[in-house]
């Protein structure tokens, strides 16, 4: 039986999951294949990084996930979260994708994504179905989630570093192709 690529990149802040996952979305699309999901995009303001938006990647729908502005008991650095954003746009952004994508997106299951129970329940939805998948993970969080998809044995979890970061995603292509196409 035929396994369907369900691929998670995990690594350090910074190592390039984000990249790693754009870079692949970049080469899906240029086969013809529908993506769907969130995505992450950094807000710039007079030059300097001030939050992080939440994109719908098939709509192009955006919402304000963190920003500098935002008071929040939740954080990422000196970012406030608004997880309403992530629910009003990443998970209906995989709910679409769902139904209507021929590969799944989501960058990314992070520590404070987490705390939303809608965004855990959608994410272990998007898991349990009959298609490829490519999520990025926080490395460390303990979050009982990211336990349980760590320890999937349906899900392949590679580690972007430094030295990987420019082969990895054709690595990854190998992996999706096997089945896609
Ligand atoms: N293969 C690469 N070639 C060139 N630049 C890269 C590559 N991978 C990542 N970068 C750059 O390194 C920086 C960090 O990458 P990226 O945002 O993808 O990391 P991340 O692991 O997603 O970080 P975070 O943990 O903050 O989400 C970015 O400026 C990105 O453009």
């Amino acid at each position: 039986m035929e396994t369907i690529a369900k691929i998670g990149i995990t690594g350090l802040p910074g190592a390039g999951k984000t990249y790693a996952v754009r870079k692949v979305v970049e080469m899906l699309e240029a086969e013809d294949l529908v993506v769907g999901g969130m995505m992450t995009e950094p807000i710039i303001e007079d030059g300097k990084k001030t939050g992080f938006a939440i994109v719908d990647w098939m709509n192009k729908q955006q919402g304000i996930f963190a920003h500098a502005d935002i008071n929040s008991k939740y954080m990422i650095g000196k970012f406030g979260i608004d997880l309403k954003a992530l629910e009003d746009v990443g998970v209906k952004a995989l709910m679409k994708a769902s139904e209507e994508a021929d590969v799944i997106v989501i960058d990314e299951v992070g520590r404070v994504e987490v705390e939303s129970p809608a965004f855990i329940d959608t994410v272990k939805y998007c898991l349990d179905l009959e298609k490829p998948i490519l999520l990025t993970l926080h490395k460390k969080s303990r979050n009982p989630l990211l336990q349980d998809i760590r320890r999937r044995d349906d899900v392949r979890i590679l580690e972007v570093t430094p030295i990987n970061r420019n082969l990895l995603p054709y690595k990854i292509m190998k992996l999706m192709k096997g089945e896609l196409l």
